[in-house]
């Protein structure tokens, strides 16, 4: 695929040179520079749209920001075309911001609705407010691209569009591979999976609202030179809706895809023209034609083809991996982690789930937290991970007060978890679920991402190769290769905690880990627990799985209606007759014989 990425970008550079020499006329050129502009858009539009899932439908009101700043620059301030552009970039970014506010609370349709709502507000302040933006008659004499006082050619103005969209290209390319990228597509598939590695959910879908409205803002400015007058009717929903459909015809995720999407979408009304009355009919029966037998846009159709075509090898060789004992004994303290929970207490309106509940996980230990169903087992995970706040009371690892931090603040403190439901980045391969749980640790930013630098070559061969070595770990590096969602149950089971572990914890958190499993898939667990707290990680196990429990743990604490009636070693908690009482109902041994 490295190869074929390559190729792609050499295609693009090829006819970025050739159509200026191609094109025997004034009009051909200037189309295909509006393609440019429009390719630079579906850009940026892709990071939102194809990496974190996110729709917007007020592109054209970006798209609208940055024309009117850029304009409004050039004709009043005498701003060249450059400086314009790069300032309509920041303003459009700063509104990216606020766009991304409200994805805090809101996802799928409502979020749409809220990006329509703002480039319907764009429009309207573009009509109502005449002094700066010249109402319905818009800005007219915009000066011709210029750069630094010189005027720029036609062709010189085309080299520069190129250049912007080949860098553009380049830029979402290399933020795709990298561990933002990544981050994204666990975001979209799994938000509180991610969060539960560390990843900020948040910060993520403001970048990528970000990138979305810089590369609109700086194609916004391009086209107010290019067409040197811009109005309110130029930049209406329907722009934006098709900007959205340059995404997903070309295919959302793809390298490629937006830009031959931007293509076929500037061009098709042109070659439609000659259909007069028929020519949106025509219009939208080819798109509908297209998204019917290419759902995933054309180039993420060719991909999908040519991987079933010519699979890559699913598994990968152990060797290239760095062993995971020195992977987290890389994290090993001098001293173990200790987990200590203080008169937790979580409501839920009238219902008290948890009851002040105290728990001490000692360091390097293994603690089963047992209870009947309802007990408040998940409530108190829950709690402790992040998810939910406790009502009172407090919680710390090795003395770093938790409670009241987010969960990916917690994540990146050393508490790791897994799911009572799995909760594994499903359309990810078992390789990258784990690296997404190993990369928080990663040191490069966001500027060594879009460059591709050597320090950031070096450190994901680094995360790649700590990955392998976890899935050596739990027996998954013949899967490495495979989506996550084909595993097995078992085999899902042990990929999330192996990306658990490629968080490096100080504590793991297991929730439920033998449910669903064979007896001798529960053999392995067991083992494998007991390799991990060798490795000197600090267990705390939520189990329904008596035997297991007996197996493998040093403490026990049984919860009952949220309160704590029981904790101490397995031998004495298992004759305790409250435990009795509330947990086996009858004897141990007859629960033993049920389990
Ligand atoms: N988000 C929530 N909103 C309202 N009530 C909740 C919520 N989460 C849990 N509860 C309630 O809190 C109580 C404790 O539930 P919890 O899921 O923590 O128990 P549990 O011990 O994990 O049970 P199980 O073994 O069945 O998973 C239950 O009465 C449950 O209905």
């Amino acid at each position: 695929m490295r190869h074929l990425t390559l190729l792609g970008f050499l295609a693009l550079a090829a006819i970025l040179v050739a159509v200026p020499l191609a094109s025997s006329n004034e009009y051909e050129l200037r189309l295909f520079m509006l393609f440019l502009i429009y390719g630079i858009i579906a850009v940026g539009l892709n990071v939102l749209v194809g990496l974190t899932g996110l729709v917007s439908l007020g592109q054209a009101g970006l798209f609208a920001l940055g024309s009117y700043t850029g304009a409004i620059l050039a004709t009043r301030a005498g701003f060249d075309m450059i400086s314009a552009s790069l300032v309509a970039a920041l303003v459009a970014g700063l509104f990216g911001v606020l766009l991304a506010y409200p994805t805090v609370r809101v996802r799928g349709v409502y979020l749409a609705v809220v990006t329509i709502a703002f480039g319907l507000i764009v429009e309207n302040v573009a009509i109502e407010w005449q002094s700066l933006t010249g109402g319905t008659t818009g800005i007219t004499s915009i000066p011709s691209p210029n750069v630094f006082g010189m005027r720029l050619s036609g062709y010189a103005f085309y080299c520069v569009l190129a250049v912007f969209l080949f860098l553009a290209t380049a830029a979402a390319h290399n933020l795709k591979v990298s561990r933002y990228g990544r981050a994204m597509r666990a975001v979209s598939q799994s938000e509180i999976a991610a969060r539960a590695l560390g990843v900020d959910a948040t910060g993520l879908r403001t970048l990528a609202f970000v990138a979305a409205a810089v590369t609109a803002g700086l194609a916004g400015t391009f086209y107010a030179f290019l067409n040197s007058y811009i109005s309110p009717d130029i930049f209406t929903f329907s722009d934006s809706v098709r900007f959205l459909l340059m995404v997903i015809l070309g295919g959302a995720a793809s390298t490629f895809g937006p830009v031959l999407g931007a293509y076929i979408l500037t061009y098709l009304p042109e070659y439609l023209q000659e259909f007069a009355v028929w020519q949106k009919f025509a219009y939208g029966a080819l798109l509908l034609v297209v998204m019917f037998v290419m759902p995933r846009g054309i180039m993420g159709s060719l991909a999908y083809g040519l991987k079933r075509l010519r699979p890559a090898p699913r598994a990968v060789a152990a060797c290239e991996g760095l062993p995971a004992d020195g992977t987290l004994r890389r994290e090993a303290r001098e001293q173990k982690s200790e987990l200590v929970a203080r008169d937790l207490t979580v409501r839920f309106g009238g219902l008290t789930a948890l009851n002040k509940a105290s728990l001490r996980v000692k360091p390097g230990e293994v603690h089963a937290l047992i209870g009947p169903n309802g007990a408040g087992k998940s409530t108190f995970v829950n709690t402790i991970s992040g998810f939910y706040q406790p009502t009172e009371g407090a919680f710390e690892l090795d003395g770093i007060q938790l409670a009241g931090k987010r969960s990916h603040e917690i994540a990146r403190v050393g508490l790791s978890r897994t799911f009572q439901n799995t909760e594994l980045f499903s359309d990810m391969s078992v390789l990258e679920n784990v690296m997404v749980g190993y990369q928080q640790r990663l040191g490069y930013g966001l500027v060594s991402a879009l460059l591709r630098t050597s320090d950031m070559r070096r450190q994901e061969s680094e995360c790649r190769r700590a990955a392998i070595g976890l899935l050596t770990f739990v027996g998954l590096e013949d899967y490495a290769n495979e989506e996550a969602r084909f595993l097995p149950f078992g085999l899902q089971r042990r990929l999330e905690i192996a990306r658990a572990l490629a968080a490096r914890p100080r504590l793991l958190l297991l929730d439920e880990p033998a449910a669903g499993l064979t007896t001798q898939e529960i053999d392995e667990l067991e083992v494998m627990i007991r390799r991990i707290a060798a490795l000197g990680v600090s267990v705390l196990l939520i189990e329904h799985h008596v035997e297991l429990i007996m197996a493998v743990a040093d403490t026990v604490t049984v919860l009952d209606y949220g309160q704590v009636i029981a904790s101490d070693t397995p031998s004495v908690v298992q004759d305790d007759p409250r435990v009795i009482e509330a947990y086996f109902g009858t004897s141990l041994d007859h629960a033993k014989a049920e389990a």
